[in-house]
């Protein structure tokens, strides 16, 4: 059975996705998640094993598409302590639906960069005030480049503020991204006139403070997946009207939600799917865990795509 089995690598990966496609698929799954069992999405709760040696984990993530046929698995690990490689890694295993054989293992790498920056591109069409003009990002590392990307693929920035807790990663970054992109040293100024926010670190404890944001700003908080850290204030947690991609596990794994002990207003699917409001002239969380479902989606598009089926 091994023999048969395609080995697709980062690269394949990368050069087969692209954000006019993956973003309104990332939309759609969102929606259809939200709106299970009826859309025939199969998401259980991750399953996560904590590794107090590394102060990460291991994750398996699984879930089924009906309407996709498309049924996966993510395995990923969070070891936050590397240092010269990354700190999450990634693997997808695509099973035929029928019969359940495996068809391939795929780099999840890029996958988890591109479909978390996509989610949040989604997220942040439905909930910003207007034509954003100004972007902050909060952290330098691989979703911070992907969330740039993504959302600049959106709007078009007049500036865009990367803060990082070493100022040397913020200002590389900047310095690889566009002429608009400007790395600062205190958070506090990437803040101040942000029509969008990305928080993208690995921070236990909040970087982001309620009196720093524009009223009306949408933050984009991705980071802090573990139900002990958190890097949204709790203040800010409060005021601001909160969507998250999945409730079930927003209760249990995000610590920005079970720290402050905030109210979810909705999912953001069900925004999508227009059975919730977009309340968009208020303050906006989007807070992101990242699903199974998001990765089964976008590797079943690099699938098709491959296989010269789209
Ligand atoms: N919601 C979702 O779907 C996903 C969430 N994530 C989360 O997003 C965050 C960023 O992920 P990546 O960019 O892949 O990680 P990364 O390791 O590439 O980048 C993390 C950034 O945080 C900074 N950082 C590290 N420790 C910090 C601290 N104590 N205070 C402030 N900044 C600190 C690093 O310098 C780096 O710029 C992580 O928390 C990760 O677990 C990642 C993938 C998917
Ligand atoms: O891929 C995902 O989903 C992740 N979620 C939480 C943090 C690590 C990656």
């Amino acid at each position: 059975m091994v023999e048969h089995i395609k080995i697709i690598s980062a690269k394949q990966v990368a050069d087969i996705l692209h954000y006019d496609e993956l973003i309104p698929i990332i939309e759609k799954a969102l929606a259809d998640f939200s709106g299970r069992p009826e859309s025939g999405i199969i998401q259980p709760i991750r399953t996560v094993l904590h590794l107090p040696s590394a102060n990460g984990f291991l994750g398996i993530m699984p879930a089924y598409s009906e309407k996709d046929n498309a049924l996966s698995t993510k395995l990923l690990t969070f070891f936050p302590k590397n240092t010269n490689i990354s700190t999450h890694a990634a693997l997808i295993v695509v099973f035929d639906c029928c019969t359940g054989i495996p068809k391939a293992i795929m780099d999840g790498d890029v996958i988890t960069a591109q479909r978390t920056a996509a989610a949040s591109a989604a997220a942040t069409k439905h909930l910003t005030n207007g034509i954003p003009r100004q972007l902050a990002i909060l952290g330098a590392g691989v979703q911070a480049r992907s969330h740039y990307h993504a959302l600049s693929y959106l709007y078009k920035f007049q500036q865009v503020k990367i803060w990082n807790h070493h100022m040397d990663k913020a200002k590389l970054l900047a310095a690889e991204l566009g002429p608009e992109v400007e790395a600062v040293p205190e958070a506090k100024e990437a803040i101040q006139d942000a029509d969008v926010i990305v928080t993208v670190t690995n921070s236990s404890v909040p970087v982001l403070q309620a009196s720093w944001v524009k009223q009306g700003a949408h933050i984009n908080a991705v980071g802090s997946c573990r139900p002990d850290w958190n890097e949204i204030a709790p203040e800010l947690m409060h005021q601001a009207v909160v969507y998250v991609d999945t409730k079930e596990a927003a209760v249990k794994e995000s610590g920005d939600i079970i720290k402050s002990g905030a109210t979810i207003f909705a999912e953001i699917g069900e925004v999508i799917a227009g059975k919730a409001a977009a309340r968009t002239t208020e303050t906006t969380i989007f807070k992101s865990l990242g699903m199974a479902i998001e990765d089964t989606v976008t590797a079943n598009l690099v699938m098709k795509k491959l296989d010269g089926r789209t």
